[in-house]
């Protein structure tokens, strides 16, 4: 650039002595032009007129510029005219292209949050391996385990790490409960139309993970379409990922060809973690949420909760928010006191109103709160219907007590809430679904 650039002035003169140029042909269309850039073997001139002036020096002066710059620098360089907003338009950033298929996935999951211990070190390093290479080798991977242990932080972790490094992957992350009330849709609006888009939306990505697979057991439709978006995906080498509570031979009345193709490519499992993992685990959670929490009351907690991460992360939370609310130092005696309710070691799991309530909010990704709180937004009183109409099923609890439970409501509210959940579920395969899943959920051995 900077031998043009230094002679710049004295290729211009050149072009004029070699051509002859009026003093007004050389003031008019060579001297106002500059150099923009140098870059390998092009110059870009820049004209500061009208397009009319650029059309008009690029068809008369481009072979005269060549030749002095030639000849004054000894580089044939080629050249290009651009104007000034033109530069304008270089220099903006290029628009960023929209990935629609950008999942919604929980910014917390991800390989370095999740701690590696022995009971997830296979399932760790086959995510690793299939996010590193999309589709060339485990595919399905196919990860199960018990409830809480970790399947769904490592599937947002592996779309994370494939989207950092490929942003415009096209990446889909659904629970079977999403993917078979889509199924539902599309047959239910008994046009071709949303039966196409479904298949477009499903069969046109780079990644697919379904969340919880177990829950398509015995719903044919949806095995059926699960069947065909997997071939045409497996078929294009197009990664799939799986996770559910059991390995596909555990999963009773699901379809041998449905089966075998969970079974194509790599199971991995995890189980519930030992001390150390629990222990890791707690630390890892204090440090990212920004709490101390001393050894002790860390200990207490690992060697008490052992076979659920979730429930493991919730006490720990639990003191935290105590200690908050309370203004109280985080110490043993607060972890006892708060995880009392919690930590009955031999106890068999009761249903309570409380745990529909936990089950519910975190099906539907809101709080225990919002569920027994005064919003009114659809996203809130539909999960609070559904819970209402839970507490009834499941524990044929008397309206009043559901009631007082769910933020001490008249009795009519909660017969209404029950009502519309009822016609609901008559009316909408969906929503009969969501609560098939939600009641397999609180009550497994059912
Ligand atoms: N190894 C780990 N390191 C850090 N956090 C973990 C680990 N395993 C699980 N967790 C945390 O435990 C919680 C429950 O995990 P997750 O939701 O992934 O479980 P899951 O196996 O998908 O459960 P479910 O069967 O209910 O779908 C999450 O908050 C997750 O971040």
């Amino acid at each position: 650039m900077e031998i043009v650039q230094d002679k710049w002035k004295e290729i211009l003169q050149r072009v004029r002595d070699e051509h002859e140029l009026s003093e007004i042909s050389f003031t008019t269309w060579i001297e106002p032009l500059t150099i923009h850039s140098v870059e390998d073997n092009l110059i870009t001139i820049l004209v500061p007129s009208e397009k009319m002036g650029l059309d008009y020096v690029s068809k008369k002066y481009t072979l005269p510029i060549k030749v002095a710059i030639a000849e004054i620098t000894g580089v044939n360089y080629e050249i290009r005219f651009i104007l000034p907003e033109e530069v304008k338009q270089e220099k903006a950033p290029a628009p960023v292209q929209k990935n629609l298929y950008v999942p919604n996935l929980n910014p917390k999951y991800t390989f370095d949050t999740f701690v590696v211990g022995s009971n997830n070190k296979f399932a760790h390093a086959a995510s690793l391996a299939v996010a590193e290479s999309p589709g060339e080798i485990y595919n399905p991977l196919f990860l199960y385990g018990g409830v809480g242990l970790g399947k769904t932080h490592l599937m947002h972790s592996i779309a994370h790490f494939i989207l950092q490094k490929n942003p415009s992957s096209r990446i889909l992350y659904v629970t079977s409960e999403e993917f078979t009330n889509e199924v539902i849709e599309a047959i239910r609006n008994s046009n071709n139309t949303a039966m196409t888009k479904f298949r477009e939306k499903y069969r046109n990505i780079d990644v697919l993970l379904i969340d919880d697979v177990q829950f398509i057991i015995g719903k044919e439709s949806t095995q059926e379409e699960f069947f065909h978006t997997f071939n045409t995906l497996h078929g294009a080498n197009k990664q799939i990922i799986l996770s559910s509570d059991r390995p596909p031979k555990d999963m009773d009345i699901l379809e041998d060809r449905i089966r075998s193709r969970f079974e194509w490519g790599l199971l991995a499992d995890i189980q519930s973690p030992d001390y150390e993992t629990r222990i890791a685990i707690l630390r890892k959670k204090q440090e990212l949420d920004g709490y101390s929490v001393s050894d002790d009351v860390i200990e207490y907690i690992a060697s008490n909760i052992k076979s659920n991460i979730r429930e493991l992360e919730g006490a720990l939370n639990k003191i935290i928010a105590y200690a908050n609310l309370e203004k109280r130092e985080i110490n043993i005696d607060l972890a006892e006191q708060v995880l009392r309710d919690i930590i009955s070691p031999n106890e068999k799991k009761v249903i309570t109103p409380e745990f529909i309530i936990d089950t519910v909010a975190d099906h539907f990704d809101i709080t225990p709160s919002d569920i027994v709180g005064s919003k009114r937004s659809s996203k809130i009183v539909f999960p609070r219907q559904i819970a209402m109409y839970l507490c009834r099923e499941m524990l044929d609890a008397p309206l009043t007590g559901i009631g007082k439970m769910m933020g001490d409501r008249d009795h009519t509210t909660v017969m209404h809430g029950i009502e519309k959940i009822e016609k609901e579920m008559s009316a909408k395969d969906s929503v009969r679904n969501t609560v098939d899943i939600l009641k397999k959920k609180i009550n497994p051995s059912k």
